[in-house]
């Protein structure tokens, strides 16, 4: 076999659940997993992701299995549905024999929406974590990382903002709200049953995607997050943008924020899953962000030099909630978890154009059937075959539907197809790196999912 598929790495007997895993942070988390050899099982309800009706998996985590080369394991899973949810626990359990740790992502995340429909946040962002640890408890899990924000400070006193500063005073919003309150919930739950151990990361503001272009941000409907907007604004899908308050206390008077990037944010996430496996018990929260702050005008500014394009705004009036400046000490992540971010805003923005512009609607694309990657036949066949490689490599029980026996021979083709794939990726990855196009003949080998180039 000239491509061989590496199942000697022990993480791949680290078993780790992701929920809300075709979203924009969970879809890198599991590719990061992926990458790092541990074994991920995916639940997502798929109410916020784009899915091909022909496949039974969110587009995003298609392009992370086709990026890792490797294999998840899919559920559609609704944390509002116990009995559903103990069902797939149950399946997990047959086929892996036991979840080590959960990466919690699983929310609905729009302030705007959460004040039109409290209950709606409420029951899903608290009700559904909690019917996820009382899960996870029965079948024997007690690890959990959380996906938390730095909402949870509200409007701070002081910056930079620390881990051991007040949280849950002045919060605007339904959605901060409960990222606060499932905080307290685990902190209690920690505290009653020392034998569970949770991280929770606060995030300041994640924007960019990853290097590729495959995977990234798809909001739905028109931004309300500066950095998604601003690229729609730079690709042409919106005129332009309006910058909330020019009237702040801070540098040139548009509010600052703590940008991180996606992929930084995921490092941090695979160290707290190190620090955790380290058998660690109780309940932690850290800081994720880079320390700097950055305004909207220099936003814009940094956004119009990595897409060398125009970026038309004006200045209008504060945004009910905004506060002036948000940035943290990220240093406690540095001491105790060995992360601390790289990446810098010019490196945000030239993957965030670099993902909008290749995927002008997203992970909607255009169906292209000279290309292996849009048959879905193809497809399903390639990700069905690699799964059945991994388990039998482990020596794992085949779930059900893998129990047929293994075309070794179409196996190994479509695996050096796919390998083929990623080796062009990762050429033209370099040389987008170094400002130049991909190879020639090789543009549409590149960029498989793209409906508009630039
Ligand atoms: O069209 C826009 C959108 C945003 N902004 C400004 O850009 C900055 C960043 O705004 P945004 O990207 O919406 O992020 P935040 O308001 O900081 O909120 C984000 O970061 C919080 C954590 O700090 C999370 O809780 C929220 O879910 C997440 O949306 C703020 O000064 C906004 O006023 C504009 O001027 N115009």
């Amino acid at each position: 076999m000239s491509g061989k598929i590496d199942m000697a790495d022990p993480k791949s007997g680290t078993i780790v659940l992701v929920t809300g895993a075709g979203g924009y942070i969970g879809s890198h988390a599991c590719l990061a997993l992926l990458e790092a050899g541990y074994t991920v099982v995916a639940l997502d309800n798929m109410v916020n992701c784009w899915k091909d009706e022909r496949l039974s998996q969110p587009e995003s985590l298609i392009r992370v299995q086709i990026l890792a080369g490797r294999q998840l394991r899919f559920y559609q899973a609704e944390l509002l549905c116990k009995t559903s949810l103990e069902q797939i626990f149950k399946e997990i359990i047959q086929e892996f024999g036991k979840i080590d740790v959960c990466m919690h992502f699983a929310a609905l995340k729009a302030v705007g929406e959460s004040c039109s429909k409290p209950l709606q946040y409420y029951k899903n962002n608290i009700s559904g974590t909690i019917n996820l640890i009382e899960t996870l408890a029965k079948f024997g899990c007690k690890s959990l990382i959380y996906s938390s924000s730095a909402t949870v400070y509200g409007d701070p006193a002081t910056l930079p903002i620390r881990e051991n500063d007040p949280t849950g005073i002045n919060l605007t919003n339904p959605y901060g709200k409960t990222k606060y309150m499932t905080e307290e919930i685990l902190k209690d739950l920690s505290n009653a049953e020392p034998d569970w151990g949770v991280v929770s990361l606060r995030y300041f503001n994640p924007v960019g995607a990853h290097s590729s272009g495959l995977i990234g941000e798809d909001p739905n409907g028109i931004p309300n997050n500066l950095v998604p907007f601003v690229a729609q604004v730079a690709a042409g899908k919106l005129p332009s943008l309006k910058v909330f308050g020019g009237d702040y206390p801070t540098k040139d008077g548009t509010g600052v924020r703590d940008y991180i990037h996606i992929t930084d944010l995921i490092d941090g996430h695979v160290k707290a899953l190190e620090f955790i496996l380290k058998e660690f018990k109780g309940f932690k929260t850290y800081n994720l962000g880079t320390g700097k702050g950055y305004s909207v005008l220099e936003v814009i500014r940094a956004f119009k030099a990595a897409s060398r394009r125009e970026i038309p705004y004006e200045i209008v009036g504060r945004r009910p909630g905004d506060i002036a400046a948000s940035y943290c000490d990220a240093s406690l992540a540095q001491q105790e978890l060995g992360w601390v971010a790289t990446r810098d805003i010019d490196d945000m923005c030239r993957d965030v154009w670099n993902w909008q512009s290749r995927n002008i609607n997203g992970f909607k694309k255009e169906t292209d059937p000279n290309c292996l990657l849009h048959s879905p036949k193809k497809l399903e066949l390639l990700l069905s075959n690699l799964t059945k490689l991994e388990h039998q490599k482990a020596g794992r029980k085949l779930h059900l539907e893998t129990i047929d026996a293994i075309d070794e021979a179409k196996l190994l083709q479509d695996y050096e197809a796919l390998q083929k794939l990623q080796k062009v990726l990762k050429e033209n990855e370099v040389r987008r790196l170094e400002g130049k196009q991909p190879a020639s003949g090789q543009e549409n080998v590149s960029l498989p999912f793209c409906c508009c180039r630039q």
